[in-house]
C-alpha cells in the first residue's frame, strides 16, 4: 500500500529526515512515534508533497507520489490531517462538510453522522464554536468524506481531555475497521496501544525501532530508551 524508502527532506539546507524507510499495509494502522522535534510532522508532509524531499521513494500500490504537487497526491488517494485541523471556522459543521463530500465516495454525510453523533447534534454551529474534540473529528469527518485510500493523521488528541480522547479512539477503532490504512502521528501511548498494528519511532530523522503492537506493549525498555521524555 504505502512504501517509504530511504527518504531524505530539508528545510531550505536543514537536512531533517535522513534516510527514513517505513511501510503501511492495506488496512494496517501504523503509528509513528518519537520525541519532539524528531520528524514525525516531516515525514507526513513528505508523503503529502510539502517539504522538499530530493532523495528516496514514496510509492502507493506501486504508484510513485514523489515530486508530485500535493492536489494530485490528495487526488491519488491520500489524505493528511494536519496538527492545526485546517476546518473553516466560519463556516457550520455541515457547510464544511458539504463541501468535502464527492460524489462516488465510499463515505457520505449519513455516514459521517453515523459514525460522529457530536457533529450531527453541532450541525449548524460554526466551525470556530466548536470545541478542541468537535474540530479535530470535522476535520477528520472532512478527509473521510475525500475517500482516501490511506490516512494520515498528526497528533489527533493533542490538548484534549481524555474522554474526547476517548470518543476520537473509538473513531480510530472504527476506521480501522472500516479496513482504511492509517499512519497516525502521537504522543499519547495509551491511544496507540489502543489502536496501532504496528509502531515506529523516530529519533533525529532517522527509524530507530519498528515493532508489532505486541512487541511494543511487552518491551518497556523501549520506551525508556526513545520516548521517556516525551511519554
Ligand atoms: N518549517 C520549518 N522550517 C525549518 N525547520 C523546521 C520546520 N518545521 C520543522 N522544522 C525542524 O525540523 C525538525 C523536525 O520537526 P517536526 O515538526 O517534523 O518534528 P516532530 O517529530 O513532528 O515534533 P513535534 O512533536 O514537536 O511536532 C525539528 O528540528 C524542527 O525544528
Amino acid at each position: 500500500m504505502l512504501e517509504i524508502k530511504d527518504i531524505h527532506s530539508y528545510y531550505g539546507k536543514s537536512h531533517v529526515l535522513e534516510g527514513v524507510s517505513l511501510t503501511v499495509g492495506e488496512g494496517e494502522l501504523v503509528t509513528l512515534l518519537g520525541r519532539n522535534g524528531a520528524g514525525k510532522t516531516t515525514t507526513l508532509k513528505s508523503i503529502m508533497g510539502l517539504v522538499d524531499t530530493p532523495a528516496g521513494s514514496i510509492e502507493l500500490n506501486g504508484q510513485s507520489l514523489l515530486g508530485q504537487p500535493p492536489f494530485r497526491i490528495a487526488r491519488q488517494g491520500v489524505a493528511l490531517v494536519p496538527e492545526h485541523r485546517g476546518i473553516f471556522s466560519i463556516l457550520s459543521v455541515e457547510e464544511n462538510l458539504q463541501i468535502a463530500v464527492r460524489a462516488g465516495s465510499r463515505w457520505q454525510m449519513a455516514d459521517i453522522y453515523r459514525w460522529f453523533p457530536r457533529l450531527e447534534e453541532r450541525r449548524r454551529n460554526r466551525g470556530n464554536a466548536l470545541s478542541g474534540g468537535e474540530q479535530q473529528m470535522l476535520a477528520i469527518a472532512r478527509a473521510l468524506l475525500n475517500d482516501p485510500r490511506i490516512l494520515l493523521l498528526d497528533e489527533p488528541t493533542e490538548g484534549l481531555a481524555p474522554v474526547i480522547v476517548d470518543e476520537i479512539v473509538k473513531i480510530l477503532k472504527a476506521i480501522r475497521e472500516e479496513g482504511l490504512s492509517v499512519l497516525l502521528v502521537e504522543q499519547n501511548l495509551r491511544v496507540c496501544e489502543a489502536v496501532a498494528d504496528r509502531h515506529y519511532i523516530l529519533e533525529q530523522g532517522q527509524i530507530v525501532y519498528t515493532g508489532s503492537a505486541d512487541d511494543f506493549r511487552d518491551d518497556p525498555g523501549v520506551r525508556d530508551r526513545y520516548l521517556a521524555l516525551s511519554a
